[in-house]
């Protein structure tokens, strides 16, 4: 390997580690405890969390894991190392894993980069929308984990990619290799993890870059803006999300006529539970009831070529100097 001194941590959400009620319990803890995700005072909310999220959604929220998990695990983690692997195949460096919540964690992705010898490390969250919700929990926990160091690491930290070119290039590259081997659809929907409405009036830059992604791709797609849109998925709790709200606008493509409906997530660097089970299967459930025929998801990039070779650039792009 080469030694410049310097590393790269590749951060996702994280996932239980299995499909039973007790790990999904202890990953669902963890990450609704972050007040980045949960804002609500701590009196107020802890008790809900406790008495009612905790062990009502645990038992329910395992099942669809199981619908979903792979021989070799949860699919967010199975595709994150596959990721994690190619990169540093392709960059020959060291490249860690490290999730926010739940393993490997952030505390050991550093401790391995540090082991390899890097002083140098670049972060890069695998959200290419900013969201105070998700990079910034990232942004927090290195910062907890490094307290405790008396020698901290140069640092660089990358924000978002919502709009480079090379992330652009690989949804687009993606959506038509799969139209050439499926044909096209009648519509394609562009679905984002939604996050509170609130968030975002108080400053959260979230749905602008979800904007100029699907702005930007339905430009290179060269897509007749009337046969494509965007919303946002995973709504929780009772407040209102970012709409429109990607179930209510299936069921209104199909009401409309829509007979084959295409769904990309595109704030999903893996496909995930909120992929393969809430679109691929829930939401294709309502687009059939409501009168649709054909519903396809197109797979997230994963560990396409085009996306570690664009994870590649940011990182070239990011390391200048180093
Ligand atoms: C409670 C509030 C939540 C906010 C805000 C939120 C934002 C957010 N999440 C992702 C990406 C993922 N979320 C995933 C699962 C998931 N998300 C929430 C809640 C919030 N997310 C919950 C409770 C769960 C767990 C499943 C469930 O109980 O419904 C995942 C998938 C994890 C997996 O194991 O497969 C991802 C990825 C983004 C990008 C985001 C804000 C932009
Ligand atoms: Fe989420
Ligand atoms: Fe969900």
């Amino acid at each position: 390997m080469k030694n410049n001194n310097y590393g790269v941590l590749l951060v996702n959400l994280g996932t239980p580690d299995e499909a039973s009620p007790a790990a999904i319990k202890r990953f669902l803890s963890e990450f609704l405890h972050d007040q980045r995700v949960v804002d609500m005072t701590r009196w107020l909310w802890l008790p809900i969390l406790h008495g009612v999220i905790l062990p009502i959604r645990s038992p329910k929220v395992a099942k669809l894991y199981q619908s979903v998990w792979m021989e070799e695990g949860s699919p967010l983690l199975v595709y994150s190392q596959r990721q994690q692997q190619m990169l540093e195949k392709q960059l020959n460096v060291p490249v860690a894993l490290g999730m926010t919540y739940g393993v490997p964690s952030i505390s050991t992705g550093l401790a391995e980069l540090k082991q390899q010898g890097c002083d140098k490390i670049l972060v890069l969250p695998l959200y290419p929308q900013y969201s105070g919700t998700t990079t910034a929990a990232v942004f927090d926990r290195i910062a907890k984990e490094l307290k405790q160091q008396p020698y901290i690491p140069e640092l660089r930290f990358i924000n978002h990619y919502f709009d480079h070119p090379d992330y652009i290039d690989a949804l687009a590259l993606s959506a038509s290799e799969f139209w050439a081997e499926n044909g096209k659809p009648d519509y394609l929907l562009c679905s984002y993890h939604g996050i509170p409405k609130r968030y975002a009036d108080n400053g959260d830059p979230y749905p602008k870059h979800c904007h100029t992604t699907t702005e930007k791709l339905a430009e290179k797609l060269a897509m007749p803006r009337e046969n494509m849109s965007m919303s946002y998925q995973s709504i929780f709790g009772r407040e209102e999300w970012l709409q429109p709200y990607t179930e209510a606008t299936i069921e209104a493509l199909a009401k409309k006529g829509v007979k084959r409906l295409d769904v990309m997530c595109p704030a999903f660097s893996v496909d995930c539970l909120e992929t393969l089970e809430e679109i691929a299967e829930q939401c294709k459930e309502t687009f059939i009831n409501a009168g649709g025929e054909v519903f396809n998801l197109i797979p997230c990039l994963n560990d396409n070529e085009a996306h570690i070779r664009m994870m590649e650039n940011l990182v070239i792009q990011h390391t200048q100097g180093w």
